[in-house]
């Protein structure tokens, strides 16, 4: 069995992990953190009652209960001192949670090492993401003119998503930096052509109704490609945290990108 807290356990994504965990064979949901503290993480998500609460006081919970996995689904704004604090009592982090830089993931890999903690990280769980990520990857090799939309729920504090800028970074693997459109073109309202990411454009639509979604548009002489994903819940992201939780242990360092896990 492998030991799992869960950190943002009363938010979205952070009740339905602790539904799945404690569904999943293999993981023991050991310990649960939110800044709402109190609530039974059984009954909170419609399962039997189970005595372990919600609390508010990670460090202490990772004194107390030395688990092996903690899954952090909070705030781009407190994510990296929850995943160092993790590291720091040797515990492994699975870290949904988006908005960290280049230079945290550099820390925390480094954090990884000098704990001998693996850790993992991925802008999404979702397996038809990943999939969408590496087909817009090989896609790009033929047609590198691309944009990015990505859809959301109105609650999400951070644009572009993840998602897409993962995505962004992929392609750019392949394809040579390069301006699109016109080269005169300008803007008549600031933000019209969205942000710049070595000159793919990626646009954020946030509007109520919306879970997670995004379409990658290539364009070429008289064609376009249009490759799209949809997560219509958040169960869709079930599968690949709960496999996150199983195989952290096992890896090495930091690992980015639920890519990496799959055979
Ligand atoms: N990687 C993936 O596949 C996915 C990633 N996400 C990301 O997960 C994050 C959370 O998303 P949601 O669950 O929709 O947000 P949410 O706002 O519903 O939940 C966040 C929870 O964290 C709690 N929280 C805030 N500060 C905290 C702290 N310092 N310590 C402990 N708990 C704290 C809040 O009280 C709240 O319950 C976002 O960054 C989102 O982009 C969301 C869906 C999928
Ligand atoms: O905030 C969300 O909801 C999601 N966030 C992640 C992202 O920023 O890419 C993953 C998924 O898109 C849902």
């Amino acid at each position: 069995m492998t030991t799992v807290i869960v950190n943002g356990a009363c938010g979205r994504m952070g009740q339905a992990v602790l539904k799945a965990v404690q569904e999943a064979d293999g993981l023991e949901l050991v310990g649960a953190v939110d800044i709402k503290g109190g609530a039974d993480t059984g009954s909170l998500v419609g399962l039997p009652a189970n005595g372990i609460l919600v609390e508010t006081d990670l460090e202490a919970l990772l004194a107390r209960k030395k688990p092996e996995v903690m899954v952090d689904f909070t705030r781009p704004d407190v994510v990296f001192g929850n995943v160092m604090t993790a590291l720091a009592h040797k515990t492994s982090p699975v870290v949904g949670t988006t908005g960290l830089s280049d230079e945290q993931k550099a820390e925390i890999a480094k954090a990884a090492e000098e704990n001998d903690t693996p850790a993992f990280i991925a802008p999404n769980f979702a397996i038809g993401a990943v999939l969408l990520m590496v087909m817009s990857r090989q896609a790009a090799k033929y047609m590198p003119d691309v944009e990015i939309i990505e859809l959301h729920h109105d609650k999400k504090l951070d644009a572009p998503s993840g998602t897409a800028i993962q995505t962004a970074a992929m392609i750019a693997e392949v394809r040579k930096a390069h301006k699109q459109g016109n080269p005169d073109e300008f803007e008549k309202l600031e933000g019209a052509r969205g942000a710049d990411y070595e000159g793919m454009h990626i646009h954020s639509v946030r509007l109520p109704g919306y879970v997670a979604h995004q379409e990658v548009i290539f364009g070429g002489l008289g064609q376009t490609l249009t490759i799209r994903h949809d997560s219509m819940n958040r169960e869709s992201f079930m599968p690949g945290v709960v496999l996150a939780a199983k195989k952290v242990c096992s890896l090495k360092g930091l690992t980015v990108g639920l890519d990496k896990l799959l055979d």
